[in-house]
């Protein structure tokens, strides 16, 4: 498997296996993301990406196999505690406050960590923190619009303004882009290849293929639960397996 160049792995899953009655979801997977740079975790439906990704946020407690963050064993930790160590994420299904303003989004995330006594890095302050970040994201211009008033496009990045307020050093993206304009998603890459210049590793479930291809490092494959392929663009693109597993399906383009 091969790993990008910048250290050790921020995220490490041994031997993952998630099992729903007798429906392997996940099969002895077995991957790492590395800080500093943007990760691709692909595959056709089903192939149990957002399950894994329910493993490591901690939503999802696996059958059999460990989670590490930063070589230490996370397995057994409740949610709130690997978000206090530093995971963040987004949903598939959007989570937000739809009344809300975009600010207010921002912001009542901010003011959950400051809540919470074990935060690591001290309180947080919200106001200047909420106003960093719109602009981070390109959200400043659309901030005192209520959520339920904006395209889905817009509103996934909502979803990562808010992670972003709990100074993550993990980030799971779960399909991100979708419901995004091409115009959007060139934004969107652009904002996530500076996030992870900062040292912020993300992993991104997408099935924007020309995005993943564009933005990430490396990319691991899943396939019915397991892990076909892991390597550069070129190299899961060269896949036979990869290749197999899209037929059918989405263009590995
Ligand atoms: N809570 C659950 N109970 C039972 N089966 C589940 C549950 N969650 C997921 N599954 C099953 O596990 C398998 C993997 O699902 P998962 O949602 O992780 O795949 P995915 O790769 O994220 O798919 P998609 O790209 O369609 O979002 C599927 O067969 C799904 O039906």
């Amino acid at each position: 498997m091969s790993e990008p160049s910048g250290g050790a792995p921020l995220l490490e899953t041994r031997g993952i296996t998630v099992r729903f009655g007798g429906n392997t979801a996940v099969d002895d997977v077995s991957l790492s993301v590395a800080p500093g740079c943007v990760t691709g975790l692909i595959g056709p439906n089903g192939a149990g990406k957002t399950t894994l990704f329910n493993t490591v946020t901690g939503m999802q407690r696996p059958t059999s196999g460990r989670v590490l963050l930063d070589g230490t064993d996370i397995t057994g930790r409740p949610v709130a505690k690997r978000a206090a160590l530093g995971i963040a994420r987004t949903f598939q299904r959007l989570e937000l406050f739809l009344t809300l303003s975009v600010r207010d989004n921002v912001r009542v995330a901010g003011d959950i960590v400051n809540a919470g006594r074990r935060f690591r890095g001290g309180s947080i302050d919200v106001e200047a923190e909420t106003d960093r970040l719109l602009e981070l994201t390109g959200l400043t211009p659309i901030a005192d619009r209520e959520v339920s008033d904006i395209p889905t496009g817009r509103a996934r990045v909502v979803e990562v303004a808010r992670a972003l307020m709990t100074k993550p050093r993990l980030l799971l993206l779960d399909e991100p882009a979708s419901g995004q304009t091409e115009h959007e998603t060139d934004e969107f890459a652009e904002m996530l290849a500076g996030l992870a210049a900062t040292g912020l590793g993300i992993c991104l479930v997408e099935h924007d293929l020309p995005l993943v291809m564009k933005l990430c490092s490396t990319i691991h494959v899943l396939d019915q639960g397991r892990l076909i392929a892991s390597g550069t663009p070129a190299e899961v693109q060269a896949s036979p397996e990869v290749v197999a597993a899209y037929i059918g399906g989405e263009v590995l383009a």
